[in-house]
């Protein structure tokens, strides 16, 4: 039995897939494995564009009292559901968050939020609108260990920060897959960035955006370039680099689906020493904590490694945040509102743009 004072959040799953799977694993872990006592989750219903499909994932995933869907259109009418999930290919999310939100609904959709800057800003008229919440579900901005790596820079315990570097590789074996899987294919968003990018961004957004001394001013300068495979003409690989002239640092960013990421994945520098974060940049579970001599040295003269353990995969913390905006009538979150998604948006359109990169014809909703 649950207590009176834990807010119950009633979830809607939008697609049977893979990572909708990792979600609900997750949102269904017992909150206390996490020291939550005043938020829980549960999955009121699955949508599938096959109900068969759906069914199969509740069987495997959820309570047997779990409704299945064989339409996305269904799932958004349902008065037992608080917000909905979007777990789709890219160029989906757009038309299912803009379904969801028309309904009424509260809306956690994957990331990339969109395939361009002003699909988001279309959703976000939307929702405001609808006067409902919204936001991308950049999960490593809720992990444990990002609020404390966060809170080391934030400090200035290591001097003024400098650069940011970032990656985020993966070996999708591109030469043995279909061309049609969600990472080649252009009409679901392909390649490198909008599948990758969101994480090496994510750790500039958090330690050079979100910087108290930058005070949220979007990058001055966005300089990227791209590596297009030939089997499909999405980018392989992607570089670039951000820079915030008011901190008077920069992120130097990349990503490709060729090769697995470096080890340390994140670099953060400052003038008094170093962070170091360990693979997967996604979901870290350690780093290491590197202190120069003098202030820009560069002689390591103190050196420590620190894990940072949770039970479940990592994506329940952004699912709390959810609930407890849901729960206080909040639109947004403010640890990851929707101004820092759209700066995430205008980069990868930069960036694309540079790299020469365009969606197939009638992909983008908005343009
Ligand atoms: N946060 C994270 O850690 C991760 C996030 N992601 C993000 O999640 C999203 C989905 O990725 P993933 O779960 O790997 O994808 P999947 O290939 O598993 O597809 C997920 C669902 O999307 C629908 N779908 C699949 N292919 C198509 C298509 N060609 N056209 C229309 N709908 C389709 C299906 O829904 P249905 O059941 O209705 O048929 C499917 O069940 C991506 O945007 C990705 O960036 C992915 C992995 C990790
Ligand atoms: O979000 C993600 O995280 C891990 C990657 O392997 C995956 O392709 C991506 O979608």
């Amino acid at each position: 039995m649950s207590s009176p004072e834990i807010f119950t959040l009633r979830w809607g799953i939008i697609g049977a897939g893979s990572i909708s799977s990792s979600f609900v694993k997750d949102a269904l872990l017992d909150p206390k494995t996490r020291n939550v006592t005043d938020v829980q989750h549960t999955i009121a219903a699955v949508a599938s564009r096959d109900v068969k499909r759906a069914q199969e994932f509740i069987d495997k995933y959820c309570k047997p009292s779990t409704v299945a869907y064989g339409s996305y259109e269904e799932i958004v009418a349902d008065k037992n559901i608080d917000a909905v999930y979007i777990g789709t290919p890219h160029t989906h999310h757009y038309a299912n968050a803009r379904l969801a939100l028309e309904a009424g609904k509260n809306v956690l959709c994957e990331k990339p939020f969109t395939s361009n800057a002003a699909e988001l800003r279309s959703l976000i008229e939307i929702a405001k609108k609808h006067n409902v919440f919204l936001m991308e579900a950049l999960w490593t901005r809720f992990l444990p260990i990002s609020q404390e790596i966060k809170k080391i820079t934030d400090s200035g315990e290591l001097g003024d920060i400098r650069v940011v570097h970032a990656d985020l590789s993966g070996d999708f074996d591109v030469d043995h897959i279909p061309k049609t899987h969600r990472i080649l294919d252009p009409q679901l968003g392909g390649g490198a960035l909008l599948d990758l990018g969101p994480y090496p961004i994510i750790w500039a957004m958090m330690c050079l955006y979100e910087h108290p001394k930058n005070a949220l001013v979007a990058p001055d300068h966005i300089a990227g370039t791209m590596l297009k495979t030939p089997l499909t003409g999405v980018d392989a690989s992607t570089s670039f680099s951000l820079t915030f002239s008011k901190l008077e640092a920069q992120a130097i960013l990349s990503c490709s689906i060729t090769l697995p990421s470096p080890n340390p994945a994140v670099t953060i520098r400052y003038r008094n020493g170093n962070v170091l974060i360990h693979p997967p940049p996604y979901a870290p579970r350690s780093y290491t904590v590197q202190w120069f001599d003098k202030p820009g040295s560069g002689k390591i003269v103190k050196e420590e490694k620190r894990e940072v353990t949770w039970v479940g995969g990592g994506w329940h913390f952004q699912a709390d945040e959810v609930a407890r905006c849901v729960r206080d009538g909040k639109k947004e979150s403010d640890a990851w509102s929707l101004d820092k998604s759209l700066v995430v948006m205008n980069v990868f359109d930069k960036v694309r743009e540079q790299g020469g990169y365009k969606f197939p014809e009638g992909v983008e909703q908005v343009v």
